[in-house]
């Protein structure tokens, strides 16, 4: 058997946080969606029974029990009680270790895959459950739809399509460590964004309302450290977006076009100043997740 599945990037377009949890873990309110920016996953079974091989085309990437996609498939096969082998092949497109989810996203992928591949009939809450032992994303990136997430990530509550807009990435050539960005969230007096604001421009389709209403707590503690995220989000403004925010811990920022035209407008300048930039759409509106 073999299924080839895309595994989209996400956004946080609103990032809270609201407190954190005695032991350590926070507790989110986030407004995500996903994009046309996608790894591209392939699975096959095969006859080597409990063994899970892991191939990609990045050097960035573990191919032992470290990466995500083998940790969901392991977790997967045990809950339904499948004895197979595994061989799954990664086309990595999301930049790695950015704040776009991709490991996450390959794991929900992987599980969402499996689950057609072998019939075995679990609902998203259920792939949900068994994600949220892989990360904190991976219950969001198995919906991979507009969302609201709350609680330690396990809680998605999907939201309308947003109306149209355009989206511009840029990754700074940084590397930020999100468990060092995390820990400082109990220490720090973060900002927290209108959420209710943006699920309100959500839900009317109000295009305005949500770029005014975009936020992200953690932008203050990752950008204290690199001071170049605040120069990129202000350039993407500069040359034309509507808005601009860092996705997740960072470092990728993403500028807000109402239009492709200005998007492309968007991209051209900030491409000077930045070498990986991507411009996407929100997922739902124009490819499938399969
Ligand atoms: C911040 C977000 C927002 O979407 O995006 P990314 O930047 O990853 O894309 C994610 O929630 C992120 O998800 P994820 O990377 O899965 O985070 P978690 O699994 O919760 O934690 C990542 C790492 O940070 C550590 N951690 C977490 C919370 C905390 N108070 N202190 C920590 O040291 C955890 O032990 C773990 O090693
Ligand atoms: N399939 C995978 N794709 C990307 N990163 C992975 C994967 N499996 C494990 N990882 C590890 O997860 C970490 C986070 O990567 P990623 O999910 O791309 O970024 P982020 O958490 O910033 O959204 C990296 O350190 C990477 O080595």
């Amino acid at each position: 058997m073999k299924r080839i599945v895309r595994a989209p990037a996400k956004l946080n377009l609103g990032l809270d946080a609201p407190f954190v949890h005695p032991d350590g873990a926070i507790e989110w309110r986030m407004v995500m969606t996903s994009i046309g920016l996608s790894d591209h996953i392939q699975i096959e079974t095969t006859d080597r029974h409990d063994n899970i091989r892991i191939l990609s085309d990045s050097s960035f990437l573990p191919n032992d029990r470290r990466n995500l996609a083998y940790q969901a498939a392991h977790l997967f096969l045990n809950k339904v009680g499948i004895q197979t082998g595994l061989k799954i092949s990664i086309k990595k497109n999301i930049p790695v270790a950015a704040g776009l989810g991709g490991g996450s996203s390959d794991a929900a992928a992987v599980l969402r895959a499996l689950n057609e591949m072998f019939d075995a009939g679990l609902s998203f809450a259920e792939l949900a459950q068994i994600g949220i032992q892989v990360d904190s994303d991976v219950p969001y990136c198995v919906y991979s739809r507009t969302a609201l997430v709350s609680g330690r990530g396990e809680i998605v509550t999907p939201l309308q399509k947003l109306p149209k807009m355009w989206f511009v990435l840029a990754k700074p050539n940084i590397s930020v460590s999100t468990p060092k960005i995390l820990r400082q969230v109990a220490t720090t007096q973060v900002s927290h964004p209108q959420i209710d604001e943006l699920l309100a421009g959500i839900e009317n389709s109000d295009y305005d309302r949500i770029v005014s209403n975009i936020g992200n707590s953690l932008e203050e503690i990752t950008t204290a450290s690199h001071p170049q995220i605040e120069t990129l989000k202000s350039r993407l403004v500069e040359y034309g977006a509507d808005g601009s925010q860092m996705s997740g811990s960072g470092p990728t920022v993403y500028g807000i076009c109402r239009t492709e035209s200005r998007a492309h407008r968007v991209y051209n300048s900030i491409s000077g100043f930045c070498n990986e930039v991507y411009i996407a759409q929100p997922e739902c509106d124009t490819n499938p997740v399969f």
